[in-house]
């Protein structure tokens, strides 16, 4: 068998579309234009590539974008009042902190300072009780594009076998609470996990979130499942630097049902969802009803 590919930057495209659609409403029936600020601490050239893509991209469907570039010797005190004057900002709907931040802030301290309602990456500890709990929540981006990829290729996902490979706070455990959501049996599993070859293969929905490059082959996936690559691990081969996921792709797509690729799967989706939870936080800000089908 060979997979089909689940094409996330076509998927993105489309979502971004939705977006624009939905901004486009709010400003001319409601005189509202969602706003995102990102702040970036510090001068890591993967974390600024990044962060202009998105910045980009919020200006493309008609948000406006604000960039805080802060010094990698910040305070916590002076990003501490930053993030104060952005939850007070009226205009500013959604606050992304890039992460890791330098080693002498505190990360947990200051994500949890971002108003939970502005917390468009979901990482503040109320929007993930919520999530865990079953309530309205700000889910975050990465997990909730793999959830709309899912929901797209297989309708519903009830009664599946979900493995979930990694538990992180980004991706595994809120991934896992998405597909516990949709009425999967969901095991999340990890680099210690016993025998992680054959919990991989009763998978019908494998999720690799484990940021070791193609560490998962073929031969531990089920015949005919769906495959969703979180990992972006550049490494070097043949003396040229490239990208490539968790899952040893050429190997699995030749067993798997369908399987995202990296470069151009879960990556772009990511960077669609910001945009999405940053409408839908504008939404609920102003008392509006939240865009369909841009939310878990
Ligand atoms: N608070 C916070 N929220 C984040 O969501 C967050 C973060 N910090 N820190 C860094 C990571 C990384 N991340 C990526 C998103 C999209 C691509 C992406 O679109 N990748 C392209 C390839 C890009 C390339 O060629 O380098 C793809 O997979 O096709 C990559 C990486 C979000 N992050």
């Amino acid at each position: 068998m060979t997979a089909s590919i689940i094409d996330g930057k076509e998927f993105a495209a489309r979502v971004r579309a939705k977006v624009a659609e939905h901004v486009t409403a709010l400003k001319e029936q409601h005189g509202v234009t969602p706003g995102l600020a990102v702040v970036l601490v510090g001068e890591d050239p993967a974390s600024q590539v990044y962060v202009r893509s998105k910045g980009k991209q919020t200006v493309e469907v008609g948000m406006a974008s604000f960039e805080h570039k802060l010094n990698a010797d910040t305070s916590e005190a002076d990003l501490l009042d930053l993030i104060a004057k952005l939850n007070a900002d009226p205009q500013v709907h959604g606050i992304l902190v890039q992460l890791p931040l330098p080693d002498h802030l505190d990360s947990d301290l200051v994500i949890n300072a971002i108003d939970p309602a502005k917390d468009v990456d979901g990482f503040h500890i109320s929007n993930v009780g919520m999530l865990g709990t079953g309530q309205k929540s700000m889910v975050p981006c990465t997990p909730l594009g793999c959830l709309m990829m899912l929901r797209d290729h297989h309708g519903s996902l009830s009664g599946m076998n979900a493995v979930v490979v990694g538990r992180s706070n980004i991706v595994g455990k809120p991934m896992a609470q998405l597909l516990l959501g949709d009425s999967c049996t969901v095991t999340i599993a990890h680099s210690r996990s016993k025998d992680l070859p054959a919990i991989c293969q009763g998978a019908d929905i494998l999720v690799a979130a484990v940021g070791r490059p193609e560490m998962i082959p073929g031969d531990w996936v089920r015949p005919g499942a769906t495959v969703i690559d979180v990992g972006i691990n550049r490494i070097e081969r043949d003396g040229k630097t490239r990208l490539v996921g968790d899952v040893h792709f050429d190997s699995a797509a030749q067993v798997a049902g369908a399987i995202t690729p990296v470069p151009g799967g879960v990556g772009p989706m990511t960077i669609a969802c910001l945009l999405a939870n940053t409408v839908t936080a504008a939404c609920r800000a102003h008392g509006l009803p939240e865009p369909e089908g841009l939310t878990a």
